[in-house]
Parts: C-alpha cells; structure tokens; sequence
C-alpha cells in the first residue's frame, strides 16, 4: 500500500517535471481554489469543484502518461499518434471547460447569496 503511493507519488513528480500543462494546470486549481476562499460558497459547492478539480488532475496526468507512452512507442511522426494525442488531449479539454462552467455557476451563486 505504501510503496505503490510511492508509485504514484513519483508518477505525479514526473508529470510535474516533463508536462508544462500538468503544472499550469495545478495553477489554475490554486487560484481557483483561492477565488473560492474569498467568495465563501455554500459547503457543497466545495465538494463539487473539489472533484471536478481532482477530475481534471487526474485526464492531465493520464493524458501525460499517453503522451509519454506513444513517444516511446512510436518515436518518429505518424497521422495515428497525431489523433490519438488530439483525442487524449480532448478528454482532458472537456473536463475542464465543465469545471470553468462549474467556477463560474459557483461564483455566481456566491455573489447572488445563494
Ligand atoms: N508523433 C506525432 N505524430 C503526429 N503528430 C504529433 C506527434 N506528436 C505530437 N503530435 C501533435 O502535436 C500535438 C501536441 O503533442 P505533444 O506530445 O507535444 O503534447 P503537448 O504539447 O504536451 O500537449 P498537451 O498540452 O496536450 O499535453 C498532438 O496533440 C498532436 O496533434
């Protein structure tokens, strides 16, 4: 148990390390995180973006695992690995853009006292 959160601990280092999205991406939480912070929301919707955020870490890092493993893979150029990165990319586009709707339905709701 402990040495496989060591696993992924070192997965998170390594995500941290080689993927400039990854750490934008951890960027963005902070602030959003801190934006909360000062709004003072209603519990749930700490709990909400809480795991939308969680979610959002979670593509950014398998999608730096794909990136990872196609380079590997195949290191040369190729249509395939072109689309695959794209779609991979894409899984983690959307859960983002539903996170920003979240953000701003929150801030909302806090600005308008609900
Ligand atoms: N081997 C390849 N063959 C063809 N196209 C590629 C290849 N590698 C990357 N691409 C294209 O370049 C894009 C960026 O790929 P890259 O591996 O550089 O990811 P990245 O810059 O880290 O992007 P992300 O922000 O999604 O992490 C891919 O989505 C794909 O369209």
């Amino acid at each position: 148990m402990i040495r496989r959160a060591g696993y992924s601990l070192a997965g998170l280092r390594a995500a941290w390390r080689s993927e400039r999205s990854f750490r934008d991406h951890l960027a963005a939480s902070g602030l959003l995180l801190a934006c909360m912070a000062a709004l003072q929301p209603a519990g749930w919707w700490w709990a909400v973006i809480v795991l939308a955020i969680a979610c959002g870490w979670a593509f950014e890092a398998m999608n730096a695992a794909f990136e990872a493993l196609c380079d590997c893979v195949h290191p040369g150029r190729s249509p395939v690995i072109g689309r695959a990165k794209d779609m991979a990319s894409a899984a983690a586009f959307i859960v983002n853009c539903a996170t920003a709707v979240l953000a701003m339905a929150m801030a909302l709701s806090a600005v308008a006292g609900l």
